[in-house]
């Protein structure tokens, strides 16, 4: 399939900060392609690289067959991260006005119903809600029937009911053959909607694949959690790995002990562990492993490599990295 997106090696520094420090991906054409990560990963500055907003200091990108600079404005529509348009006009006559922008536009009235505002067409942008202002924004990107669109948080401050639009839009679009890129911190809409998904940290892909893929690969295993106030001893003889908030990997809030690698068949034998021992517990919930999981334990990994290689230079010597760095090898081969 033809790539619509191809970004190799792409840097970018802000003084003394690497926003971008080595990052590849490739887009085929009608793939919905979304890009998560750490705040400060440097996901806005791929988006801004790959759209001919920002230079990159080094490496290569084209879409659509150009250099992000030359490409052809009719055929790329782009939500950035920060978008603020006038805010004395109305929802209709900020679209018409986007609209103007192109040779062949949409009918703002189409773009308004597919971003659930028909009813609010006619107030001041100012006086929508955040996240009705957010939907007109992502209807600015449409409104030129986009063969490529690029979305950075499209459903940030969008209620749950309004974000179903969004995510039924994009499926729309995606289902009639629109190549999408999309940044997100919502893992449930990354899994809902992408076709691959593409973990960025520290300014570069670290993990690329299916959502499935990176789940079996990176996921870990199914976990009980056990909403609790006792003693973390008290799990010591179970015959599962747990992980406490205090010993464990600090990933549980205050109050939870999860049990992993157990069959929901299983849950039986931890219950009547923790009523012979006379453990109270408030809800017990078994999950398979998810896309939160994947960012998570990567996300983790490259934070614990980057500290300790923080730690390193700052003491003149290595930092002691070890199995987190294999970690993100095997990440990155996923790729
Ligand atoms: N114009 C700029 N000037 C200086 N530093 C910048 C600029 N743009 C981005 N950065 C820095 O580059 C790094 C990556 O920022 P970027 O906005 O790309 O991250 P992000 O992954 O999109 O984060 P978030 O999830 O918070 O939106 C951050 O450390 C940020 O402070």
């Amino acid at each position: 399939m033809e790539a619509v997106v191809e970004a190799t090696d792409l840097e970018k520094v802000y003084g003394e900060t690497t926003a971008l420090s080595g990052a590849s991906l490739s887009v085929e054409s009608g793939e919905v392609f979304a890009l998560i990560g750490p705040n400060g990963a440097g996901k806005t500055t791929l988006v801004r690289a790959l759209t001919g907003t920002t230079e990159p200091d080094g490496g290569s990108a084209r879409i659509l067959g150009a250099s992000p600079s030359a490409v052809d404005h009719d055929r790329l529509g782009v939500l950035p991260q920060e978008f603020s348009p006038p805010g004395r006009l109305s929802a209709r006559e900020l679209l018409a006005y986007y609209a103007g922008l192109y040779d062949d536009a949409r009918d703002s009235d189409d773009v308004l119903a597919d971003v659930g505002l028909v009813d609010a067409g006619d107030t001041w942008y100012e006086d929508l809600s955040g996240g009705q202002q957010r939907r007109v924004c992502v209807g600015s990107a449409l409104v030129n029937d986009p063969d490529l669109l690029f979305l950075d948080e499209p459903t940030t401050g969008i209620d749950p009911a309004g974000r179903r639009t969004v995510w039924r839009l994009i499926e729309d679009l995606a289902a009639g053959g629109t190549t999408v890129v999309l940044t997100t911190h919502d893992m449930a809409e990354a899994e809902r909607l992408a076709d691959r998904v593409g973990l960025l940290a520290d300014g570069s892909l670290v993990a690329q694949g299916t959502p499935e893929a990176l789940v079996r690969d990176h996921g870990g295993s199914s976990r009980l959690t056990i909403e609790t106030a006792a003693d973390p001893d008290a799990f010591d003889a179970l015959e599962y790995p747990v992980e406490r908030p205090d010993r464990g990997r600090g990933r549980s809030p205050d109050g939870t002990v999860v049990v992993r690698d157990i069959d929901p068949a299983a849950i039986g034998t931890v219950v009547d562990y923790l009523e012979a021992r006379d453990v109270e517990y408030t809800e017990l919930s078994w999950a398979e492993p998810d896309l939160e999981d994947v960012y998570l334990s990567l996300a983790d990994a490259t934070e614990r490599e980057r500290t300790d290689r923080l730690a390193g230079g700052k003491h003149g010597g290595s930092g002691q990295s070890g199995s987190d760095e294999s970690d993100i090898a095997q990440a990155g081969e996923t790729a």
